[in-house]
């Protein structure tokens, strides 16, 4: 399976790291392959690290302005012109997304991917890794999306929740 990854292109600490490196070597272990931004900075490289280690390919699609923080040893790396390219791409390589921890960049692509499926554009799985409860408070606003009638379908429907790195793998594999 080609797994999409989005996560931090930040340092961060040993709880998301640690989180982070387990999951990556169980995709490589597991003989499936990271599609991911391609850079090799910050949680982005500890997936790539991870992922490669284990014997796992990597498919980086990266962009333009971002080609200089590229990872020089991917099996692919795609440079797009701009973002809305990177995430087509992102959406036609993958077969499954994960959402890790990260920041406005994973959160624009999440939404993207989320809102994509909302309109039954791909029926690809998602599924969120809740790292330490980092994603509790957004877990809490999509329930009351659902509640509250803001969602056109079941929200389980759209994304799956896991709690570490063995459950995420376990949901995309089912
Ligand atoms: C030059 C530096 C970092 C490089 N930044 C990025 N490289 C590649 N991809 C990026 C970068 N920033 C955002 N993205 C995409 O969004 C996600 C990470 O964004 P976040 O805001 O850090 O969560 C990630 O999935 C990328 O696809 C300086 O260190």
């Amino acid at each position: 399976m080609n797994i999409c990854v989005f996560c931090s292109a930040a340092e961060l600490a040993d709880v998301y790291t640690e989180s982070a490196r387990e999951f990556a070597e169980l995709i490589g272990s597991r003989g499936h392959s990271l599609v991911w931004g391609g850079s090799d900075v910050g949680l982005m490289k500890v997936v790539a690290d991870g992922v490669q280690g284990a014997g796992g390919r990597l498919v980086g699609i990266s962009v333009d302005f971002l080609q200089n923080v590229a990872r020089e040893n991917a099996d692919e790396m795609v440079v797009t012109a701009t973002l809305a390219e990177r995430k087509a791409q992102l959406l036609e390589r993958a077969d499954a997304f994960v959402i890790m921890v990260g920041g406005t960049g994973t959160l624009d692509e999440a939404t993207e991917i989320l809102e994509l499926k909302k309109h039954g554009l791909h029926a690809k799985p998602v599924v969120l890794l809740n790292t330490a409860g980092y994603y509790d408070g957004l877990r809490q606003q999509l329930a009351r999306m659902q509640a509250e009638g803001f969602l056109p379908l079941p929200l389980s429907e759209l994304v799956a929740f896991a709690d570490d790195g063995p459950d995420a793998l376990r949901l995309l594999e089912a």
